[in-house]
């Protein structure tokens, strides 16, 4: 079931249905949150589509956030999931995206808010435990400001959902291109996940697989096992490994998210750790780093060539694992 949500009005969700999952707007229309029956929460900026806040049922948030973020559409967002497209970090060389800005433009522009679907994973009267909600986000060419347009003069249109279950978040985006002549693009989800201790942590799933070391020369590297962060990493994985084979945050031990992708073959690990934070004006704390590890999953090894007419979609699900 696809509802609109009739804005400014706080809550689309029907009234009396109780256990229902509840959408509401924010006074100023910025940003759309949900909530379902047994207490998960998801906030999203219109601005980016930018996921940033996710929390479990306990009101554990599951996402890092920098303190000094600016929300006021003004920057992108630091932390959270901002939405990569249709350049990863820039591309001086490559004739379409050369004047690109840092990781595109989507996650600087305003999206539309499409609208709010629930559904439940079980037949049968609908118990709480198995409701989901979507929510459905729209950025297309013609909701671009001149400037943006002239940067990367295409027809597109992008559709990103963000599907809430309860011990799940699924962030799944879709290119078309709508003009009649092809385009090359990159995607990548950047998702700031939250951890207790960086020193604790450990990433499994990419062993075996060939990365681009960003803060070694570019230099190609394979990992020899799990991944564990210790000093600045920025490093472009391509595991071996189907996407549907699950990346995961241990801490101590202990499985907090796993990751699956669907055609977005790419992995990013990110951690700026103390000099590369204390130069990020809007990253704080200062030692924040030690509570983020930003694993990205993309399409981002070249480009994506998109034909008139077809489109792509690429999607990532993190489960979470209780605390
Ligand atoms: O500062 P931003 O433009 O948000 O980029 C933050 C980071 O994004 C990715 O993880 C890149 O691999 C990094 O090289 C970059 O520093």
């Amino acid at each position: 079931m696809v509802e609109r949500a009739n804005r400014p009005s706080a809550l689309a969700s029907t009234p009396g249905l109780g256990k229902q999952p509840q959408v509401s707007f924010s006074d100023d229309n910025s940003r759309v949150s949900a909530e379902l029956p047994t207490g998960e929460t998801l906030e999203i900026l219109l601005y980016g589509a930018t996921v940033i806040s996710w929390k479990d049922a306990s009101g554990n948030e599951k996402l890092w956030l920098s303190d000094a973020t600016k929300l006021d559409g003004s920057k992108a967002v630091r932390g959270g999931i901002p939405v990569v497209f249709p350049v990863f970090g820039t591309a001086p060389d490559h004739a379409q995206a050369s004047k690109l800005p840092q990781h595109g433009f989507a996650r600087t522009s305003r999206w539309e808010f499409l609208g709010k679907s629930t559904s439940e994973s079980a037949p049968g009267p609908p118990a709480a435990a198995d409701l989901s909600v979507k929510l459905d986000f729209g950025l297309s060419s013609a909701n671009l400001d001149t400037k943006t347009k002239s940067l990367w003069p295409f027809a597109f249109g992008l559709i990103y959902s963000v599907t809430l279950n309860r011990e799940s978040l699924t962030t799944s985006l879709v290119v078309t291109n709508d003009d009649d002549k092809p385009f090359d693009f990159q995607v990548l989800l950047h998702t700031y996940l939250r951890v207790k201790d960086i020193a604790a942590v450990s990433i499994k799933g990419l062993e075996g697989a060939s990365y681009i070391d960003k803060v070694d020369n570019a230099s190609t590297k394979t990992q020899a096992s799990t991944v564990t962060i210790a000093g600045e990493t920025d490093r472009v994985y391509t595991p071996t490994t189907p996407t549907s084979e699950p990346v995961s945050v241990v801490e101590a031990g202990k499985t907090t998210f796993s990751i699956v992708r669907d055609s977005l073959g790419n992995v990013v690990v990110w951690n700026p750790w103390t000099d590369k934070a204390a130069g990020l004006a809007d990253f704080a704390p200062k030692d924040g780093f030690k509570n983020m590890v930003c694993v990205e999953p993309g399409a981002v090894s070249g480009f994506q060539t998109l034909e008139p007419g077809d489109a792509f979609e690429g999607a990532q699900t993190i489960t979470i694992s209780p605390r």
